[in-house]
Order: structure tokens, then C-alpha cells, then sequence
């Protein structure tokens, strides 16, 4: 069943288009990365999937219902970022009790028990909390309240390494325990592979890829080769990314449905895999020559 709907969503701010005609739908009970460099429009689709901003045209479902100004919808989602306030005159512990008023699937045994682990203090407030606990304990709320669909925007800023890994591996528990409809906004695909069942690439407000993480992993390769070999076989496809690697020596990647591998070995190619955040970079590359360009 799906769970979220988007058909020729588009969002201006200003005259800029910050979501451009953007169409694409998620099941019920999965986890998606929303990938995308800075101003790629993440936090535009995530606050319009939350209810929070409205569409400007094109059609948004979540729950089969508009979000924007829906009741049903604020009580079966929940958006979590850095900026996620409350009011200042609750301690911690009163705003979990708020939460728990507030979201019908709250579970009291999980917030308790991270609020314990994470070592929070009940008296403690959140606008008194270093940017890693606000985010830690944002991401407390997003967990316990259980929402049917959880939207994250990038709610590791500021955590710590062993944090973050602790955070996404408490997810994935829960998540597993209680299934439900979860999108999470990252810079950091590596660190989110093995907890993500789908990706979903934006670039300039427009979809580029949605696609299982498995096909991901497997979407491109890189070969390594004498330049004009290399770049006579590649003639006619299209080179994802590519650069010197020494004297008449090219590492080119490319999408590995566009080529034969035992071709490329029988030419004299090196292989290697290519990571998915890199084939993420390379897809929304501007096409500049990177930032070497500063240099020359
Ligand atoms: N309140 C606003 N007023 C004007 N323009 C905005 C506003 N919010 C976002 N934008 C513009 O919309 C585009 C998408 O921004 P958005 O914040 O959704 O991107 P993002 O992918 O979340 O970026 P980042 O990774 O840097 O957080 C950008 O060009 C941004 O400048």
C-alpha cells in the first residue's frame, strides 16, 4: 500500500523553484534515504510530506489525505530537525509526557529507557542542551512516538559518531519491532546503507533516481585504462564521473548496465566498485570539474 504520494509536486519560494515537478510514491513499512546536495529541496518535500509548508501545485498524499492542515495527519506523522522547538518553560521530562499526550502509538518503556541511556536529566531543558543531546534527544521523540510516518531531517546533526551509530542502530531495532513509513535526510548515505531499503537522489527540486539501496550499490562501476582505449569503448555512453589516475592513464565511472565487464577486462581495465554516496555526488556533479577549478 502506499503511504505517501507525490504527483508534479512543485514548491516556489520566491521565483526559485525549490521542489520542480517532482512525482514519486512510497510504500507502506520502509525506510528511504533522501539524498541531495545543499538547496537540492529535502527539507522542502519533508515539510510539505509533514503539513508543515504548502505545495504551491501538483498533487501530495500522505495517508491518502492533503498534509497541509490536516489533523489526521499531524497525529500520524512526525518531523524532526535541528530546529524542532518546544516551549521553553518544560523541562525534558514534561515534554515526554507532552508527547505522550499527544501521539496515540507513543511507547512510554522505549523514551524512558533511551532518556536513561542517553543520559538525560529530567529538570534539564531542551534549549539548555548542546546541538548533539537536542538532537539526540529530538530523535528520542521521533522513536517513541511511533508515528506511521517519521520524517527526519538530518537528525544526526551534531551527534557524535558513536552516537549516531548507536541512534540509527535503535531505529533499525524499533523499526523492526514496530514497522512503519520512515524517511530520513542525510548527507551521509555510507552511514546509512545498511539501515535504508530505498533511496531517493533529488537535484534542483527534481527526482534523479528512486531506487532500492541494493540497485544502488550495484548502479555503476569504475574502470581504470589506458586513456584513448578507455575513452574510444566509452565512446556513445555516458561517463558518470571521471579523472586522471597518471600518465596516459583514465578512471572513468559509468553506469554498469552500459557496458560488458568481461569486455573491459578483455580490453585490459582494471574494475572497482563504486560507492553509492559517490555515485549520488557523481550523478549531481554541476559538470565544473569540481573544485580543482578554484585553482586554475
Ligand atoms: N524560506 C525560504 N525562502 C526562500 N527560499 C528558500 C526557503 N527555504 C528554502 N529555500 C530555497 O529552496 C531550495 C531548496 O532548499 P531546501 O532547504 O529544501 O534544500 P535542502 O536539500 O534541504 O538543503 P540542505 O542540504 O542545505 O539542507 C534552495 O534553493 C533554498 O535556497
Amino acid at each position: 500500500m502506499e503511504v505517501i504520494h507525490c504527483e508534479n509536486v512543485t514548491k516556489l519560494q520566491g521565483k526559485a523553484k525549490a521542489l520542480d515537478q517532482l512525482s514519486f510514491s512510497i510504500k507502506e513499512n520502509t525506510i528511504t534515504g533522501l539524498i541531495g546536495r545543499n538547496g537540492a529541496g529535502k527539507t522542502t518535500l519533508l515539510k510539505i510530506l509533514g503539513g508543515l509548508w504548502r505545495e504551491t501545485s501538483g498533487e501530495v498524499k500522505v495517508l491518502s489525505r492533503r498534509p497541509f492542515n490536516s489533523l489526521y495527519v499531524s497525529e500520524n506523522s512526525i518531523y524532526i530537525d535541528d530546529a524542532f522547538h518546544f516551549p521553553s518553560h518544560l523541562n525534558l521530562k514534561e515534554i515526554l509526557r507532552e508527547g505522550e499526550r499527544f501521539y496515540p502509538n507513543w511507547n512510554r518503556t522505549l523514551a524512558e529507557r533511551l532518556f536513561d541511556y542517553f543520559e538525560f536529566h529530567p529538570k534539564q531543558t531542551h534549549a539548555n542542551l548542546s546541538k548533539g543531546k537536542r538532537s539526540t534527544f529530538n530523535m528520542i521523540i521521533g522513536l517513541a512516538s511511533r508515528c506511521k510516518v517519521t520524517l527526519y531531517d538530518e537528525p544526526t546533526a551534531g551527534m557524535d559518531r558513536a552516537v549516531r551509530k548507536e541512534m540509527y542502530r535503535v531505529l533499525l531495532k524499533d523499526y523492526l519491532e514496530y514497522p512503519r513509513t520512515i524517511i530520513i535526510s542525510s548527507h551521509y548515505l555510507e552511514e546509512l546503507e545498511d539501515l535504508l531499503e530505498d533511496v531517493l537522489l533529488l537535484d534542483n527540486g527534481k527526482k534523479v533516481l528512486h531506487l532500492p539501496m541494493d540497485e544502488l550499490k550495484e548502479f555503476a562501476v569504475g574502470l581504470t585504462g589506458r586513456s584513448e582505449v578507455l575513452l574510444q569503448w566509452l565512446r556513445g555512453k555516458t561517463i558518470l564521473h571521471q579523472q586522471n589516475a597518471g600518465p596516459n592513464e583514465l578512471y572513468a565511472v559509468v553506469k554498469k548496465e552500459d557496458i560488458s565487464l568481461p569486455e573491459a577486462q578483455r580490453l585490459g581495465m582494471t574494475i572497482s566498485p563504486v560507492s553509492s554516496s559517490d555515485v549520488c555526488v557523481y550523478i549531481t556533479d554541476r559538470g565544473q570539474g569540481g573544485i580543482d577549478r578554484v585553482f586554475r
